[in-house]
Formats: C-alpha cells, structure tokens, sequence
C-alpha cells in the first residue's frame, strides 16, 4: 500500500478576474428535473470521422459530438483534403477520397486539447507517403506520445519529436509499413487504436495485446467500414490491405462520460430525477454505473432492443439505453484493477461523490490519470479540499473520506474539461457560492455543459457558447423509450471484461 502524498498549501490569492468569460458560478442545486439529451459519444466521434476520411464515399455522421476535441479531429482531417461539411451543429458530412487520396498539410496539423485526436490520426499519417507535423495545446505537449511512436517506429513509420519522439510536436514521415505485435503495457484505446490504424494499411497482420481491455469502439466499428477483426482474449487483430468501404450513416450515441456528470448532480441534489435517453452503454464503458450501484445510488438503465453486434441494425455498432437517476444516499466503495480503463474519465466526478458517500473511498490503480490534460489525481485533492473534502492523494489513486459538507470557495479547473465540470457539481453540495475559475474549459467535450444544468433547474452562472440557450435540447416529460436522437439499437451484455490489472506508470 503506497503512502498519501502530502499537498502543498493551496494557493489563495487567485481569485476569479471581474467579468472573466471563464469562470462559473454555482449555488446550492435542489430539484434537478427533466429529460436531456446529452452529446454525442466523443471517442465514436473521433474515430467514425476518421474512418470516414480513410474511406472511399459519402460518409453521414448523425449526433456528432459537439465539443471542442471532436472538431479539432474535423479540423486536421479537412487539413488533409478531406472534404468535411457540418450542415448543422449534429451531422457531419464526409466524402472521404480513400487514404490514397489525403494530401500533405500545408501547415502543422492542430490537436488542440485532443489527446485521441493526436494518437490516432498519428497512427493514420504513419502510413502516408508524406511528411506532416501533429501539434496541439500547452496540456497536449506534455502528454506522453512514446507509447504509440515507439510501435509506429517498428513498424516503419519515422517519427521525430521532442524528447526524443515522447512529446509533440510530431513530425511524422510514413511509409510502406509492416503489421507488427503489440504488446501494450498500458491498458489504453489510443495506443490499441493508432496501431490497428496504421495496422490497415500496412503489409500483413497487425496485432495489439493489452493488459486489461480499455473502450473498443474501434473494434467494433471497424466491421461497419467493411474490415473484419479478430479478438482472442486481450488481443486484437485486423488484416492490411482491405479496403474501407463508407457505411453511408452512422448514428452516435449519447456520450456516457457526459452523461456521468448530470447522473451525479441528480444523486447529490435533494428531490432531483432526472432522464437520459440514447446514451452509450458499451460494456467497456459502463464501470461508473456499476460502481453508482455499488454505491447506492438510485440509477435506471433501460436498454433498448438489440446487442449492438455489426449487421443488427445498430448504425454504431454500440448498445444504447436510456438513463435515470434520483436523489440518493451514497456509501463508499472501493475501485481499482480491471474496472479503472472501464471509468477512467468518470474518476474525477466519482472523487466528488465520494465526498457524500459514507466512508472512505479507496481509487487505486489509477495513475494514468496524472496525464490526461492535467494531473487529475493532484488536480481532484488540492480543488476539492479547497471545497473542504477530506482527500488522501496515493501515487496512483486517492482516499476520499466522506461524508463531509462541502463549502463554496474559489477552485479552478485547471484547463481540464472534466475537472471543470466536476468542480461544478460539487459547487451544487457546498454551501454558499463556489466560483469555478477555467471553468470554459467544459466545452472541450460539452459546450452546453453549464446551460443544461440550468436548464435543469441547478443555479449556475455561465460560461456558455452564444446559442446554448436555445430551449429545444430539454424538455420536462419522461420519455416513451426513445429520445429525439436517431437511436442505435442495441443492449448491453452487462457482463465486465477481465483481464491482468491496468498498468498506469508509463511516462514515456
Ligand atoms: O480512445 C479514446 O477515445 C479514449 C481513451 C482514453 O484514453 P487512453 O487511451 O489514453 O486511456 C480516454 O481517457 C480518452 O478520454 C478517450
Ligand atoms: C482524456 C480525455 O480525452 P483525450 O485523451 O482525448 O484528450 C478526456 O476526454 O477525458
């Protein structure tokens, strides 16, 4: 068992600037109601656009997700050639001209914030006959990208970098690749997807074992592009060489680690109930809901027909359910091995929950969760004992003892989209006023963050993009069994992948 880590004292003289755009402001939340249809699934946005773009024809991506990182994707893939068109805010339109078919960048392509955006079209650029430079924010650049260079190099790819190729920007000059094994000593879909991208159009097999199965929305959309894959246990196969064939539309689910955030706020509010319809129930996904459970906490799941299997009339290929969530009282847990890749972006509001929970939390195993677009374990102990939580930071978890009444104060999201909206909710159970500083950083996954919170009835203050009052994303009834978005069909097996325990100590 590791030792806690000591926290240096926090820094009080920050205060939010007057009439900063990037703050928000949160009072006590009770009577959180409605039905809310929350975005589209980031990750299944990243990579149906990118296949889309590999892929010969007319690609419709309906219920695109809407926030800063699924377009900073777009972005680098109209760089490339591609021709992208968003005729509104939820469809997204590609006439992908086969990967043959991009185009050197005429400049460095911007990531942005997006870690999978970098990871994955890195896998994809390997491949091509030209030289291009993938760069993105001050968070991005200090996010390790060894762990996909050093497969794409062994495969044939050149790859120069800082530091040696472990930090961006990346220039990448591809080639004519070979498949490789992979076996990846972090549980990660980027690192299992870049490969298996580059693996397709490289010569021969390309396989990636990991040692604990991370999101497989790749595997699973990979079928609907026209491309078999293979699954033995842990490992994952495809096949260079296959044409990739643009399914015409794809629907996207609602996002599950969007939707964690409005789950909480509903369980922590009094006499709250709120609805989800269409969200994503991938088994490799869920952990945050197993985990609610765990804890008490009064969620409804109700899958709608079909598994999500390829060729069952599910456009994604992903299980889809509608969500609830009422008012609950909560008990700690403790989490950690196989289930930390299955909720690692649902750790930070599961911190904020375990807040109100009785008891001590224990979250180990977690420490990939110090390279994500900030150090979340450091960033979670130093804002919430702002707030007055009691946290322990561990080298790869943390101790949350609750239950303890939070108090509003100044906190900061540190540029962290999930720190921000985590900090928001917890501003809901504090007493008084909590001023999230940063806190426009919300929409690098869901820009309409702060304005369906209010829409759901919670008192908080910006900030929001220009038109996220429009009123038509909520309403106050329940639903029939499907929300307004074109759902895919499909249930989840509710059956938790195994395999050894997540490794998060890689830096390089
Ligand atoms: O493949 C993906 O879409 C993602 C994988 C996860 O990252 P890692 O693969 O680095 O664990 C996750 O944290 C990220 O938000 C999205
Ligand atoms: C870690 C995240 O995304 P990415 O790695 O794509 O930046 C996230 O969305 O929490």
């Amino acid at each position: 068992m590791s030792g806690a880590i000591p926290t240096p004292t926090p820094d009080t003289t920050r205060s939010p600037a007057p009439g900063s755009g990037g703050a928000a402001r949160v009072r006590p939340g009770r009577r959180l109601q409605g039905t809310l249809q929350v975005p589209g699934d980031k990750s299944i946005s990243h990579r149906a656009a990118m296949l889309a773009a590999a892929a010969g024809g007319r690609t419709v991506l309906e219920s695109y997700a809407p926030g800063r990182d699924a377009a900073s994707t777009l972005a680098c893939l109209a760089a490339l050639g591609v021709t992208v068109q968003r005729p509104d805010p939820g469809r997204v339109v590609i006439d992908g001209p086969g990967i043959a078919g991009w185009r050197a960048p005429a400049a460095p392509l911007d990531a942005g914030n997006s870690g999978t955006t970098m990871r994955l079209l890195l896998g994809l650029l390997a491949t091509r006959p030209f030289r291009s430079t993938l760069t993105g924010d001050a968070s991005l650049r200090r996010r390790p990208m060894g762990r996909v260079v050093e497969p794409l190099r062994r495969m044939g790819a050149r790859i120069e970098g800082q530091d040696g190729g472990r930090l961006a920007p990346l220039h990448v000059q591809g080639g004519d690749l070979q498949g490789i094994h992979h076996d990846s000593p972090v549980a990660s879909a980027q690192v299992k997807s870049a490969v298996l991208l580059a693996g397709l159009f490289a010569a021969g097999r390309t396989s990636v074992r990991e040692p604990a199965l991370s999101r497989d929305h790749t595997e699973r959309m990979l079928p609907l592009f026209g491309v078999p894959v293979e699954r033995d246990g842990l490992t994952v196969a495809v096949e260079g060489g296959r044409p990739l064939r643009a399914p015409a539309r794809l629907v996207i689910p609602g996002d599950p680690s969007a939707a964690a955030f409005y789950l909480a706020a509903a369980i922590l509010c009094p006499d709250s109930r709120i609805v989800l319809p269409g969200v994503g129930v991938n088994p490799t996904r869920t952990g945050f809901l197993e985990v609610l459970e765990n804890m008490g906490a009064r969620v409804g799941m109700a899958r709608q027909a079909g598994d999500g299997s390829a060729g069952d009339g599910s456009p994604a290929g992903e299980p889809v359910a509608d969500l609830t969530a009422e008012t609950s009282a909560l008990r700690a847990v403790t989490i950690g091995g196989d289930l930390i890749p299955r909720l690692i972006d649902e750790i930070p509001i599961l911190a904020v929950l375990a807040t109100q929970a009785r008891g001590t939390t224990r979250i180990r195993d977690a420490a990939e969760l110090r390279v994500k677009e900030t150090d979340r374990l450091r960033a979670l102990a130093e804002e919430l004992r702002r707030l007055g939580a009691r946290v322990d930071e561990h080298p790869d978890g943390l101790d949350v003892h609750g239950p303890t009444p939070l108090r509003g104060a100044v906190c900061s999201a540190r540029g962290d989209h999930r720190m921000a909206m985590a900090l928001a909710v917890a501003g809901l159970v504090a007493t008084g006023e909590t001023v999230i500083l940063d806190a426009s950083s919300a929409a690098v996954s869901d820009p309409d963050f702060f304005a369906n919170l209010r829409r759901l009835g919670a008192p908080v203050d910006g900030p929001d993009r220009p038109d996220a009052d429009e009123p038509s994303r909520i309403t106050a009834r329940a639903p029939s069994g499907a929300g307004s978005r074109p759902h895919p069909a499909g249930t989840a097996s509710g059956q938790g992948p195994s395999g050894a325990p997540s490794r998060g100590d890689e830096r390089a």
